[in-house]
């Protein structure tokens, strides 16, 4: 008896007042998903199954000076920018976040955050791991997901057989994997994307992003820099 007390007391003091309905119409703010992990863990073929299965997002489209691969599209994968454009773009404090990753430039262009955010769809963002750590400082509201395959060769296999790196690119790509991999308990979540089992990580993704909806107490409150660009201060 006195433990129910107790309890009720402490819910008197911890929950404002609320009724039913209002609980149940809780409006629940858009989400920031960062996806992230070493190269070929299949980041943008998860994103791009999550288009065809027409899950309601806005994904921003960052900015590269690599050039498209073939299927690429200009303005849907990346925008595609030339070395001396990004570099103009870097001094003109037109990007959020960027860095070099495996040799090319990649950022996220302000203007790209503006529209996620008045889209008021969930966003999603795939930034490589230095991305996701200044990301993490940026927009500490986010959630953070890791994905991997489910070991190295099978890492190594899908990037040879996507066929759209040189060796030395691949070399590349394999050789920052280990320092990748330290980063992996800052993330929130760590979701395995298993050779031929794309949509049990898509699942995952989904299942994760919901429960995200259902919080009791969501993320912190967003703050700067999701605010105006410089440029229009
Ligand atoms: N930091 C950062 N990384 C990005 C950005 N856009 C894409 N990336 C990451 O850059 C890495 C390389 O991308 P990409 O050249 O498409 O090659 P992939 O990793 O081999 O598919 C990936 O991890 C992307 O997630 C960005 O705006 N900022
Ligand atoms: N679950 C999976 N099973 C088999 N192949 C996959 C799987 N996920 C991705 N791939 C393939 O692996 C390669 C790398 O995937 P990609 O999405 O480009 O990775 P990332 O964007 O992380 O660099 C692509 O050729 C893709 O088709």
């Amino acid at each position: 008896m006195s433990k129910r007390k107790g309890a009720e007391t402490m819910e008197t003091v911890f929950s404002p007042a609320v009724t039913l309905e209002g609980l149940a119409q809780r409006p629940t703010q858009p989400l920031v998903v960062v996806i992230s992990g070493p190269s070929g863990a299949g980041k943008d073929s998860l994103i791009r199954r999550m288009k065809e299965l027409q899950v309601p997002f806005h994904f921003v489209v960052t900015a590269t000076s690599r050039p498209p691969r073939p299927g690429e599209v200009d303005g849907v994968d990346y925008h595609f920018l030339s070395r001396e454009r990004f570099e103009a773009g870097i001094r003109a404090g037109e990007f959020l976040e960027y860095a070099v990753v495996y040799g090319d430039y990649k950022g996220i262009p302000r203007w790209e955050i503006e529209n996620a955010l008045a889209s008021g769809k969930d966003v999603i963002l795939r930034v490589d791991v230095q991305g996701a750590a200044t990301l993490r400082r940026l927009i500490p509201e986010a959630v953070f997901i890791f994905v991997i395959p489910s070991s190295r060769e099978e890492l190594i296999e899908r990037l040879r057989a996507r066929g759209t790196e040189s060796p030395e690119s691949i070399a590349r790509r394999l050789q920052a994997v280990e320092e990748e991999l330290k980063h992996w308990a800052e993330f929130d979540y760590v979701v395995v994307n298993r050779n031929q089992h794309l949509d049990e990580a898509v699942a995952d993704i989904l299942a994760i992003i919901r429960a995200e909806h259902r919080r009791a107490h969501p993320r912190a409150a967003r703050r700067e820099p999701m605010s105006p660009p410089p440029s229009s201060r």
